[in-house]
Formats: structure tokens, sequence, C-alpha cells
């Protein structure tokens, strides 16, 4: 073939260079960015950028749920050459991450997370599916899976006495007290540590970290996760580096404190009965490295502490919201504890309502309400439908809490959804239960299943029985008008963003309900103060 002769003249030769490499940069972005051939339906999309124009910033699940309602209870955008699968359809979650589970159940492994926050694959949030994290997993299940989790009781018990009589204490201080109640426990039961206050270093070291891994965990996160090439490009350009770096930073720090006072107390003799010591012992059955003994006991921390806090004050504003439900509750701790003794996790069977609460704090307000990612192992086939291996798929939690066709009233905080109904749908779903409908999806599904579920539930339990046992909470009078201060529940206003979703601090009053609720509440806390004695007592 001849060569034409613009080729051989050197411009002709540079222009030509020019012309062929910015061909294939169009040709490189823009490959992949749209849907492929059989694809879950989804929003149009735009060469380079796939749907990443529309998806929002902040609190993309509400984008989330319009296109669910839209597209169905599966479809699919790009995020660039990323595919996405999003799934608010219980049937369809059934059938892939539980029973095709063997393939549904990897995790991405996006650049700032998995190579700079936590690399080495020691954060089971970022590790592949395999030996490793089952043997995370095996882990956290001989400390609180069915059977063990009832180990942590007298923690959770002493812990939410202890937060009570903070907040009679201190009211103003709620919001506080609550976050460090939900990281006491933990830190108590798995390190041996017993926080006095929010601002102790360990907890506020925690929520520090936890709010910035949050927003590098979201799907919105850095733009490098997106447009992997951006990886190349120096630190001065590249500020979500340096803010990743400073991320894994604070978590060693906190991290590996914790674990060497372990180690420490341990060579003197002394024991706390807590998961790390376990771990520590064990370290010839699970063949775990020091580094990944500090990761699987601080992730509890971390995936455990906000998670339990967010529902807590949830709680708390739903009863404000919602004034019916504080007096039903009330009634039915009342009829079981009268006034001279708190409630406690063996009233459960007697305690419906409380547990309906508890089911329905996690429909009304999801902590995680597009769950965590999943990632397809290999190219699969669902109802005609095909994704690729690579593709990363979401549970859209909060379209499947908010669907009308599913729950009465979605907006509306109603435990008795699950006490005329176990499955607190408006249908009957007896049927459904046959075929593996089940009672909660706020935990997840199939292989990577929340192991905190029971440990969170019994703590949720036992809190929700006690606050409503011990306080009358309302809405406070503005001085100035004399009226109820506006309350507002609104996910877009009223609560954090990121991966998870936190309520702000909102104004409530809390008042003991008689001399005899403070009485029992004081002889509790005696009881309690036993747990506490042993890491130097508790300050309320
Ligand atoms: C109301 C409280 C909680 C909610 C709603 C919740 C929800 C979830 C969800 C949705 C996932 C992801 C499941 C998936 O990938 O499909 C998860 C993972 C996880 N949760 Fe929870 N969680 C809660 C409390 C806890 C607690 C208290 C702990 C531990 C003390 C905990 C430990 C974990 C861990 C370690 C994972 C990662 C599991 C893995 O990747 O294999 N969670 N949780």
């Amino acid at each position: 073939m001849a060569i034409p002769i613009f080729w051989t003249t050197a411009p002709g030769l540079a222009l030509g260079v020019c012309l062929a490499s910015f061909v294939a940069t169009i040709i490189y972005f823009t490959k992949g960015t749209s849907r492929g051939k059989n694809f879950p339906p989804g929003p149009p999309t735009l060469p380079i950028l796939g749907n990443m124009h529309l998806v929002p910033q902040e609190r993309p699940y509400l984008k989330f749920t319009e296109w669910a309602k839209q597209y169905g209870g599966i479809y699919s955008i790009k995020i660039a050459k990323q595919t996405i699968v999003l799934i608010s359809d219980v049937k369809i979650l059934k059938e892939l991450y539980d029973k095709r589970g063997a393939i549904y159940s990897s995790r991405p492994l996006p650049h700032i997370g998995a190579e700079i926050v936590c690399p080495d694959q020691t954060h089971i949030i970022y590790m592949p599916y395999g030996e490793t994290s089952r043997n995370y997993r095996a882990q956290y299940h001989q400390f609180m899976g069915p059977g063990k989790v009832e180990q942590i009781l007298p923690w959770q018990s002493a812990e939410s006495t202890l937060l009570l009589k903070k907040i009679a204490t201190s009211p103003d201080r709620y919001y506080e007290h609550t976050m460090r109640m939900a990281t006491a426990v933990i830190l108590e039961s798995v390190f041996g540590v017993l926080p006095k206050d929010y601002d102790d270093p360990e907890v506020t070291e925690l929520w520090t970290v936890q709010r910035e891994f949050s927003e590098i965990l979201a799907l919105t996160g850095p733009p490098v996760d997106h447009f992997p090439f951006l990886k190349w490009l120096p630190d001065i350009v590249s500020p979500w580096r340096i803010h990743a770096r400073s991320v894994r930073a604070m978590h060693r720090k906190l991290y590996f404190r914790l674990l060497n006072l372990n180690k420490a107390r341990m060579e003197k003799g002394e024991r706390y009965g807590t998961f790390v010591e376990k771990l520590i012992d064990d370290k010839p059955k699970h063949g775990l490295s020091d580094e990944r003994i500090a990761y699987v006991c601080a992730t509890l921390m971390e995936a455990g502490s906000d998670t339990t806090a967010s529902q807590a004050l949830d709680f708390m504003m739903a009863l404000l919201a919602f004034p019916d439900v504080l007096k039903k509750a009330q009634e039915e701790v009342d009829r079981v504890c009268g006034t001279s003794r708190l409630p406690t996790l063996d009233d459960r069977d007697q305690m419906p309502y409380i547990e309906a609460c508890v089911n329905e704090v996690l429909r009304w307000r999801p902590p995680l309400p597009y769950g965590a990612p999943h990632l397809l192992m290999k190219d699969d086939w669902y109802e005609g439908y095909f994704m690729p291996k690579g593709t990363v798929l979401f549970q859209v939690q909060w379209a499947m809490n908010m669907d009308e066709n599913v729950y009465e009233k979605p907006q509306d905080f109603m435990p008795e959804r699950y006490i005329r109904n176990r499955f607190g749908t408006k249908f009957n779903a007896e049927k459904d239960a046959e075929t593996g409908r089940k009672e909660q999806y706020g935990f997840g599904l199939g292989r990577k299943i929340c192991p905190g579920q029971w440990f969170a539930r019994n703590t949720l339990f036992v809190l929700f029985a006690k606050l409503v046992w011990a306080f009358d909470m309302k809405v406070p009078t503005d001085p100035k008008t004399g009226k109820p201060v506006p309350l507002d529940t609104d996910v877009r206003t009223a609560f954090m963003d990121g991966l998870t979703t936190t309520p702000f601090k909102f104004p409530i009053e809390f008042k003991i309900r008689s001399k005899a609720h403070e009485e029992a509440l004081n002889t509790d806390l005696v009881a309690s103060d036993k747990i506490f004695a042993k890491y130097g007592g508790a300050t309320v």
C-alpha cells in the first residue's frame, strides 16, 4: 500500500501522531462508558461520563430510589467505565446475594480505599471474597454470633443504664453521650477500654476518622476512583491522596495504640475477658498477624459505632415526631417492669412493641441507605440481563424501605406494622416467607450479611426499652413564641451525608418520669458500677 505523501514530511508526521493519539484517547475514554447489550436498563449515558453527571454528590440514594420507580427492582448505571447495578427487589436480592453468593460476595478495591487507606487487604471492607475474609468472619462469629453474643450483654446493659444517667445529668449533651455509649460498648468488649466521656481520645479520634472514612467509602468518593489514570498524577495536584494518607495515619495511630495496650497488659498478666485478648491467645489457630488482629478488632468500632448511635438518635427523633409511639412503648415497659426496675433483655418476649420499634427504626432511617458495595466475580445472567465480571452492586435499602407498594405510609414511624405482620408489609407476606422473605434487610443478606446484627439488635432493644421506661421526651417549647420548636426529620436537611446517615443534633427535652424511676435508675447504676470498676469506674 502506498503511504500518502503527507505522512512522509516531519510536520505531517507530528500532526498525524497527535491526531492518532487524540482519536485513541477519545476511544479509550468513551469505550465502555455506555450501557452494554442486555445490561439491566437505566438512564441514558454520555460519552466518557456514563451517568456520572446524573448521580448527585450528596445523598445519591434518593436518586437511586427515583430510578428504582422508573426502571424497576434491578437497573444499571455507568460511572465512567464502571458498571453499577442497583437492586431494590427482595426476590432479586435473594437470588443474587444469597443463592448465587459464591460469585456475588466480593468487594470492589478502589485505588484510594484499597491501595492507600487500607492496603494489603487488612480491612474487611476492602477484601476480595476468599479465605482471609472468611477467616475474619469466623472470628466475628466466635465473638458475636448466635449463642456467643450473650457474652457482651453485661456491657450493653451497664452502658445503657449509664447513658440514661448521663442524659439525666447533662441532657444538653444527649447527642455526645449517645455516640460515646455506642462506641463504649465495643471499646469495652473488644479492647477492654472504658471511655469516660465523648471527649476521651479513643472516642473523638474514632468519630473524627469515621466521618472522613465514610466519605471515602461513599460511591461519590474521590474522582480518582472513577478515572484511574488520575492515580499517576503527582501529590501536588492530588489532594485526595494526601487526605487518604492522613486517614490511614489516624486509623493506625488509634488501632495500634489499642492493640499494644492489650499486649502490654497481657504481658503483666492482666485480663479483661475481651475479644482482642482471645485473638492474641488464638494466634496459632487462626494465623492472623498482629496487623490483621488490630484491623479485625478496630473494624468493629467503625462498623458498629455510628450505625448503632444513628439508630438510637433516630429513635429519639421518631419519638418526638410520633408521640403516640412513646405512649404505647411506655405502656408496655410499665406493664412488664413497673417503676421498681429497669427493663432487661430477658423481657424481650414480653415486649413485642419495643422489638417492633427496633425493626421500624431500621426501616425508617436505615443507617446504610444503599448498603455496602458487592463485586461480581464472574460474568452472569439474570432473567435475560447480562452483568459482566467486575460489576459493582448496591442494595438500595432506602428504595426498599420507602416503597409504597410494600409499606403503608412508609414515611411514618409506625412500629405497629411489625405487630400486625412480622414482615411489616401491608400485604400478608407469610407465603413469601416460604420463598425466603426476611423480616429485616437493613443488615444485608447472603455471605456478606452484617456479622454484628445480633450485637446491634441487643444494644438497641435494651437501650430503647430503658429510654422509654426512664424518660418522657418531647420537642422543647420556644420561650419566645410559647410553641414547640420546629423539628426537622427530613433526610435531605436533618441528616449527615456519607455511606452512613446520622441525624444532626436536634432539640429534645428529657424529663425523668418520677422519683421512683430515678431511684430505680440509681440502684441499677450501682449494679452497673461492678462492670465499670475494673476499668477504674465510670463518670456521669
Ligand atoms: C443498626 C446497626 C447496624 C446496621 C444497620 C448494620 C448494617 C450493615 C450492613 C448493611 C452491612 C453490609 C452488608 C453487605 O455487604 O451486604 C454491614 C457490614 C458489617 N457490619 Fe454491620 N450494621 C450494624 C451494626 C454493626 C455492629 C454493632 C457491628 C459490630 C460490632 C457491625 C459489624 C459489621 C462488619 C464487620 C461488617 C462487614 C462485613 C463483611 O464485609 O463481611 N455492624 N453492616
